[in-house]
C-alpha cells in the first residue's frame, strides 16, 4: 500500500518547505502554549556565567599566559634541535618535541570550553502560570534503545520506561516507544508485564508525589516501604513481576504457558519462529498500551507505550543505535509525530519527575527556540565507588565541557537524556529537507489511532531494513551514519547546519545511568568512542577543516579536541618510557633543578595538573576523584585509546570489521563487591593491560636505579626524570597491587605479568642497544 515515492509523485499535501522557512519553532511544537508564550512577559530561564564572571576572566588570562609558556617550550625544543650533540640527543629532543606538540595542541584545542562557560536556571514556577490545560502542553516521543537482553537486562530497561512514563506531565501526551535491536521475546515480555505494572505505579507516583519514579531506584530508597500498606502492595506486585520476568530469563524463553493461554497480546510470540535471530527477522510492532483506550487504577489515561524491533537482515547495515533511532524516528512519526523527542539508552532513568517541564522553559522561549535542535542533560551515573576509581564520570567530558560549549554554539549531542526538536532532524534552520513519505514529516498530525490498520501497516513498511535504501536517512535526515559516535556526530553535524543546542545541568540529577564497573568493560567503551572518533577525523568532517570553516575556530576547535583523543597516546607513551629508560642509563634529558628553564617545566606540568585539580574541587569534588581522573587519563591512553587506533587502522585496510560492542549493565557481584572496595579489576587475561603493565615495571627499574643514582651524586641532572619516574610509579600502585599483593580474581592473571615483564626487558635492551650502536 505504501510506496517510497519522492514527494512530488505523491497526489498528497506538498511539502511545505515556504512555511519552514518563515516560521519560528513556535508553531512547531503545536501547542497552544507556545503563541501564549511568545507573548509572555514573565521570564522562563536565565543564564550567567559559570561561577562568575571573575573566574572566566582568571581562565583567559590564565590560557594566555600558560600559551605564552607553551611558545617558550618550543624554543627551548628548537634550540635542543638545532643543536644536538650526538644523534643519540637529536632522536630524544625530537621525541619529547613531538610528545609536547600533541599535549599542546589538545591543551589548547580544550581551552576554548573555558573561554565562556555558562550556567543556566529555569523558573517552573512561571511555566506553570502559562501552561493550564493538558492541551497547553506539547507531546513527547521517548526513545529508548536496547540491544541485549543478555547485557542489558530487561527488567532495567523497564524501569527506564517507566521512569519516563511517570513524568509530572500529561499522560496522554507522552509516548514511549522502546527499539530492541536484540530482536527479543523476552524483553516483549517484560513489557507486557510492564504495561499492566504501570496501571498501578503512575498513580502511585502521582499521589504520593513520589520522586524516584524508577521503581527499582525507589524501593532501594525506601526499605521502610512495609509500614505502608499501600506501599507493601505495590512493592509486592513489582517484586511478582520481576520475578516472572527473571524466571522467563532464565529459561531464556517465554514458555508455552505464556504463547497457549488464549490471551490475545501474547499471540505476539508466535512472531518468533525457528528462522527467528536477532540478525534476521521481521519487524515486529506492537502496541503495549494506548492513550485514551488504556486507564490505570484511577482511571486516567496511560501514556502510549509501544515495543518496536526493526526488521533486519544479514545483508543490509542496520547502522547499529543511529540506524535503531531513525527507525523510531520514522515508527513514531506515524503513530503520533510528536514535536519533540527525548533519546534514552536503555540504563539511563529519569531521576527527576520535573525535566521535562524544565526543558519547556527553552523550547517555549522565542528568542532562544528559534534555531534550538536539542537540550542536552549531563550524563550521570549510579553506583559509582566513592571516589570513582575508574573516573567513570568523565567530568570533563559529561559536564566541564557542555558547560563551556553551551556559551558558544552549544554542547555536543552525547547520546542519552537529550530532548530534540523532531524538526530539526530534517535539515537546516532555513533548508528543510522533506522526508520521503509526507506521513513522516515533521509537521503532518496524525489523524488515525494507533492500533489502527493504516497506522500499523505504514508503521511496518518504515521499519523494513530495506526501506532506508536511495533515501537521505542517516545522511541528510535523521541521526547520522558513517561513526560509531553517533551521537557525538550527529550533533556536530546538526550544528554545522546552524542549529543550536543548550545544556541543561539542574542540580538534582534528572537522569541516571549505568558506569562499567570493571576496567576492561572500561576501555573497550572507550576503545569504541576512539574508533568512532577517528572515523569523523579522517572523513571529509574533520574537525579542522570542516569543524573550524562551519561552526568557527572556538566551537570547530572544541570538537576537534574530541578528533584528537586518538594522538593522546602517543604523549603518554613517549612520557612513560623514554625519560624511563633514559634514566636507566644515566642520560638528562630535562633541565637540572637550577636551570632557569626547569621553571618552566614546573609551571607547565603544575598549571595544567592545577588548573584540572581546581575544577573539580570547584565543582564540589574530592582532590581523590581528581586524582583517579588524571590517572585514568593515562590508563586509557596505554589501553583503549591505543587498541582503538589499531582496530581503526585494521579496519581501513579491510583486515577487521567494525563492530558496536554493546556496554555489559549486568552486574557480577564478585566484582561489584571489589569494584565498591575501591580495587581495580584486571582479573580477565586481555591484551588491553600489556602497555601500561609494561609501562609500570619499566618505571619501576626505573625508580630503583634512579635512587642508586641520585645516591652517587648525579642527582641535579636526573632530578625532573626521577620526579617524573616517581609520578608514574604512585599512579601505578593499584597495578603493582593487583600484581603482586593481591589473590582475588581481580589480581593481574600471571600470563600478562610475564608478557609486561618479558616486553619491559625487551625495551631496556633495545634502548641499551641503540645507545650503543649511535
Ligand atoms: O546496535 C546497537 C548498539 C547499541 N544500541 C544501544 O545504544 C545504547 C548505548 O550503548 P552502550 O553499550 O551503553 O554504549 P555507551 O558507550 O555506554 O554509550 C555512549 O556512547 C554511545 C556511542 O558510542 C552512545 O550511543 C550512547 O548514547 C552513549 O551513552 C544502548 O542503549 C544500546 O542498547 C542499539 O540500540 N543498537
Ligand atoms: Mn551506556
Amino acid at each position: 500500500m505504501f510506496h517510497l515515492q519522492p514527494y512530488n509523485t505523491i497526489n498528497h499535501r506538498p511539502p511545505k518547505i515556504s512555511k519552514h522557512i518563515k516560521s519560528t519553532f513556535m508553531e512547531e511544537y503545536r501547542a497552544p502554549a507556545a503563541a501564549a508564550a511568545a507573548a509572555n512577559p514573565l521570564p522562563l530561564n536565565s543564564h550567567t556565567q559559570h561561577i562568575s564572571p571573575r573566574a572566566t576572566t582568571f581562565n583567559r588570562l590564565f590560557a594566555a599566559l600558560y600559551s605564552l609558556a607553551i611558545f617558550a617550550l618550543f624554543y627551548y625544543h628548537f634550540s635542543s634541535l638545532l643543536n644536538p650533540i650526538s644523534f643519540t640527543s637529536f632522536f630524544i629532543s625530537l621525541s619529547l618535541f613531538i610528545s609536547d606538540l600533541v599535549l599542546a595542541f589538545l591543551w589548547v584545542a580544550c581551552q576554548t570550553n573555558r573561554m565562556n562557560p555558562l550556567r543556566r536556571r529555569e523558573f517552573l514556577g512561571n511555566l506553570k502560570l502559562l501552561l493550564k490545560k493538558d492541551s497547553d502542553f506539547p507531546a513527547l516521543d521517548v526513545f529508548i534503545c536496547t540491544a541485549d537482553p543478555y547485557k542489558e537486562p530487561p527488567m532495567n530497561v523497564v524501569n527506564t520506561a517507566l521512569s519516563v512514563m511517570a513524568y509530572d506531565y500529561p499522560t496522554s501526551k507522552i509516548s514511549v516507544y522502546v527499539s530492541d535491536d536484540g530482536g527479543s521475546a523476552l524483553t516483549l515480555f517484560a513489557f507486557m508485564e510492564a504495561a499492566k505494572f504501570a496501571a498501578v505505579w503512575l498513580p502511585f507516583c502521582k499521589k504520593n508525589d513520589v520522586v524516584e519514579r524508577n521503581p527499582d531506584a525507589f524501593f532501594a530508597s525506601n526499605k521502610d516501604y512495609y509500614c505502608n500498606p499501600e506501599m507493601e502492595k505495590i512493592k509486592i506486585m513489582y517484586e511478582k513481576m520481576k520475578m516472572g520476568v527473571e524466571n522467563v530469563m532464565e529459561k531464556g524463553e517465554v514458555g508455552n504457558e505464556f504463547i497457549n493461554n488464549g490471551n490475545e497480546e501474547h499471540l505476539a510470540f508466535l512472531k518468533w519462529t525457528k528462522s527467528f535471530t536477532s540478525h534476521n527477522h521481521p519487524a515486529i510492532i506492537e502496541v503495549l498500551l494506548e492513550s485514551g483506550k488504556n486507564k490505570d487504577i484511577v482511571g486516567e489515561s496511560l501514556p502510549n507505550l509501544i515495543y518496536v524491533s526493526r526488521q533486519k537482515s544479514v545483508t543490509s547495515h542496520h547502522h547499529f543505535k543511529a540506524g535503531a533511532l531513525n527507525n523510531l524516528v520514522r515508527v513514531s512519526a506515524t503513530m503520533t509525530n510528536a514535536p519533540l523527542i527525548l533519546t534514552l539508552d536503555c540504563d539511563v532513568y529519569s531521576n527527576d519527575p520535573q525535566t521535562l517541564n524544565r526543558v519547556l522553559c527553552y523550547f517555549l522561549d522565542s528568542k532562544l527556540a528559534r534555531n534550538l535542535s536539542y537540550i542536552q542533560f549531563p550524563q550521570r551515573f549510579h553506583g559509582v565507588n566513592k571516589n570513582d576509581i575508574y573516573a567513570n564520570e568523565f567530568k570533563r567530558l559529561f559536564i566541564f565541557n557542555p558547560i563551556g560549549m553551551d556559551g558558544l554554539l552549544g554542547p555536543a549531542y552525547v547520546g542519552t537524556g537529550c530532548f530534540f526538536v523532531r524538526r530539526s532532524l530534517f535539515g537546516g534552520p532555513s533548508s528543510f529537507e522533506p522526508p520521503e513519505l509526507p506521513e513522516l514529516d515533521p509537521n503532518h498530525v496524525v489523524k488515525s489511532a494507533i492500533y489502527s490498520e493504516e497506522v500499523l501497516d505504514l508503521a511496518h513498511v518504515v521499519a523494513g531494513c530495506d526501506y532506508e535504501s536511495n533515501t537521505k536517512w542517516g545522511s541528510k535526515i535523521g541521526f547520522r551514519y558513517g561513526s560509531l559516535v553517533e551521537d557525538y556526530f550527529t550533533g556536530y553535524l546538526l550544528q554545522s547546519e546552524g542549529w543550536k543546542s543548550l545544556f541543561c545541568n539542574p542540580k538534582r540529577a534528572a537522569f541516571y545511568g549505568d558506569a562499567p564497573i570493571t576496567l576492561l568493560d572500561g576501555m573497550n567503551q572507550v576503545k569504541r568512542w576512539v574508533i568512532g572518533l577517528l572515523e569523523v577525523a579522517f572523513s571529509k568532517y574533520n574537525g579542522f577543516t570542516f569543524g573550524v570553516r562551519n561552526l568557527g575556530l572556538l566551537m570547530g576547535l572544541s570538537y576537534t579536541h574530541n578528533q584528537s583523543w586518538a594522538l593522546t597516546p602517543i604523549s603518554v607513551i613517549l612520557y612513560a618510557f623514554l625519560p624511563q629508560l633514559a634514566l636507566i642509563n644515566g642520560i638528562p634529558i630535562f633541565p637540572k633543578v637550577w636551570d632557569p628553564w626547569f621553571v618552566l617545566y614546573a609551571f607547565l606540568f603544575l598549571g595544567a595538573y592545577g588548573q584540572e585539580l581546581l575544577e573539580f574541587i570547584l565543582e564540589g569534588d574530592t582532590f581523590h576523584k581528581w586524582w583517579n581522573d588524571q590517572r585514568i587519563w593515562s590508563i586509557r591512553a596505554l589501553s583503549g585509546y591505543f587498541f582503538g587506533i589499531i582496530e581503526f587502522f585494521l579496519r581501513s585496510l579491510k583486515i577487521s570489521a567494525l563492530n558496536f560492542n554493546v556496554t555489559s549493565k549486568v552486574i557480577d557481584e564478585e566484582q561489584s563487591k571489589r569494584y565498591c572496595q575501591g580495587l581495580f579489576d584486571f582479573g580477565t587475561p586481555s591484551p588491553m593491560f600489556v602497555p601500561m603493565t609494561t609501562a609500570s615495571i619499566v618505571n619501576f627499574i626505573a625508580g630503583v636505579i634512579g635512587i642508586w643514582r641520585s645516591l652517587g651524586g648525579a642527582w641535579e641532572q636526573l632530578f625532573l626524570q626521577i620526579l617524573l619516574t616517581g609520578f608514574v610509579m604512585i599512579n601505578c600502585w593499584p597495578l603493582y597491587e593487583a600484581m603482586v599483593f593481591r589473590n582475588d580474581g581481580g589480581k593481574v592473571p600471571p600470563k600478562i605479568t610475564f608478557i609486561s615483564l618479558f616486553l619491559a626487558l625487551l625495551l631496556c635492551s633495545l634502548f641499551f642497544a641503540f645507545l650503543h650502536v649511535f
